[in-house]
This record gives structure tokens, sequence and C-alpha cells, in this order.
């Protein structure tokens, strides 16, 4: 990153992880030793470009506890959807960060992300300067189907790329486009969204697919894979 521009780190990590049918929230399991949280925020803070880091916490939840005294990383409330948490943690790093300051969101749900990867979309975002996602093109075949079960038609799957994090903008844009989309009532389920929405221009890079995000239980299989170490079974609490 050029000296003057800066680059900060948002961290969404205050949903419920309803599909993982879990006893806690799933950013607070854990996988090969530590929470998928603090694995995703090792891979952020392993970049040194990255001046701070703020996580989008539930306000209920003490386990965000685990958070306090490292250094470079901040907590704030989250909200009711991942992009009201977004905009939050985009809120409080305001005071801190230039609005021309680039920002990466990086879900606490993806903890096998390679710091190697976060820094090629930093040097894309730099050289081209056009905000950017990692993202992983389909291999499969894809149909589009109606509500009765019928395919509709086969999509041409070479201009089709799943969207992962980190995702990388300006944060006054962001934060203007995440504004923006909620006043006007369109449901964004990503960075990108929001500004594909607003209008500006914003370009893939290649990912791998170990950066799966972590959404059911047999997720946690593959990850723990990745991370080299056991998924706890996390019991009922009492
Ligand atoms: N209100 C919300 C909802 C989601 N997230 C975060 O956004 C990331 C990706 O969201 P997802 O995988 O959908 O997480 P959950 O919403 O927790 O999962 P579910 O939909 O199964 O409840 C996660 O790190 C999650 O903690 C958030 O910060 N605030
Ligand atoms: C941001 C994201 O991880 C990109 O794949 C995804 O959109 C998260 O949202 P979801 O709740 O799983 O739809």
């Amino acid at each position: 990153m050029s000296k003057h521009v800066q680059c900060w780190g948002v961290v969404p990590a205050a949903g419920v992880g309803v599909r993982m049918l879990a006893t806690r929230p799933k950013q607070y399991l854990e996988v090969a030793g530590a929470s998928l949280l603090r694995h995703s925020l090792r891979a952020l803070l392993a970049c040194d470009d990255i001046r701070g880091i703020m996580v989008a916490v539930s306000p209920d939840d003490p386990r965000a506890a685990e958070l306090a005294g490292l250094a470079r990383v901040q907590t704030t409330p989250g909200g009711a959807q991942r992009a009201d948490s977004v905009l939050a943690a985009l809120h409080a790093l305001q005071p801190l960060a230039a609005d021309d300051d680039w920002v990466l969101v990086h879900d606490a749900a993806r903890p096998c992300i390679d710091p190697a990867d976060i820094r090629r979309l930093m040097v894309q975002v730099e050289s081209s300067g056009s905000g950017a996602l990692l993202a992983e093109p389909v291999v499969d075949t894809i149909k589009q189907v109606d509500s009765a079960g019928r395919v509709e038609k086969t999509l041409d799957r070479r201009h089709l790329w799943r969207a992962q994090t980190p995702q990388m903008f300006r944060l006054g844009e962001l934060a203007g486009a995440l504004a923006g989309a909620r006043q006007a009532g369109v449901e964004v389920t990503d960075e990108a969204s929001a500004m594909e929405w607003a209008g500006y221009p914003v370009m893939v890079v290649p990912g791998s697919s170990r950066n799966l995000k972590v959404t059911t239980p047999g997720d946690l299989e593959v990850a723990a894979f990745y991370l080299g170490g056991d998924a706890a079974i996390v019991a009922p609490e009492a």
C-alpha cells in the first residue's frame, strides 16, 4: 500500500449460525486449537499492511471477550443482517480512518484464508485502483430452475464465479453504497453487491477453494482438514 492511503480490516462476526445447528455461534466453535474467528483474524493480522481490524460482534455475547487485548483489534456491536454488521464496523472505523482508505471485509466464518491470497488481492487492488473480491470460477454445470423444479436453462459457467471474502473497497464508497442499498430496501449478501448496485466497477481476483465459508456441520470437518487439527464437538452448555 502507498504511504498515505491506509488499509483496514473489517470482520463481521455477529451472526447466529443457524445453519450450523451448534450450541454457540459458529465463529466461536474451535477447530485446530482456536475459534474460527481467531483463525480468520490471525490471517488478517499476518498482513503487516493492515493497520487495524474492527470486528462486529453480537453485543449480547460474552464470548467476544476472547478478543480483549489483541493488538490492532477492536470490537463494535453488529446488526441484524451481515450488511448491518459491516456498516456498523465501517462507522466505527470512520473516526480512525480516511474515506479514501481501503477496507478489507472478511467473514469470521472463513477461517482457512491464506494470507498470501489476501496479499494478492491487495496488490491487484492497488495496481488497478478498482475494488475487488476473491472469487472462484464455477466448475459445475449450473441449472436455472423454476419454483416447480423444472429446469429453465443452463447458465454459461464461463461467466460465473463464486464470491468469497476478503472483499476490498474504499471505506467512504463502501459505507455510502451499503447505506444507500439499505435505504432503498435492496438486500445485499456481500459488499460487492452493494458496490455493483451503486454503480462502481468491481473486479474478481481468483481465490482458492480452501477459503470455504463454514456454514453447515460438514464444513467444520473440511476446515479442520485444511487447518490441520480436529473440530471440537460442542456439548450443550449448562
Ligand atoms: N447479523 C449478522 C449476520 C452474519 N454476520 C457474519 O457474517 C459472516 C457470514 O455470514 P453467515 O455465514 O451467513 O453467518 P450466520 O448469519 O451466522 O449464519 P446463518 O445464516 O446460518 O445463521 C459470519 O462471519 C457471520 O458471523 C454478522 O456479522 N452479522
Ligand atoms: C460474503 C459471502 O461470504 C460471499 O460468499 C456470503 O455472501 C455470506 O453470506 P450468506 O449469509 O452465506 O449468504
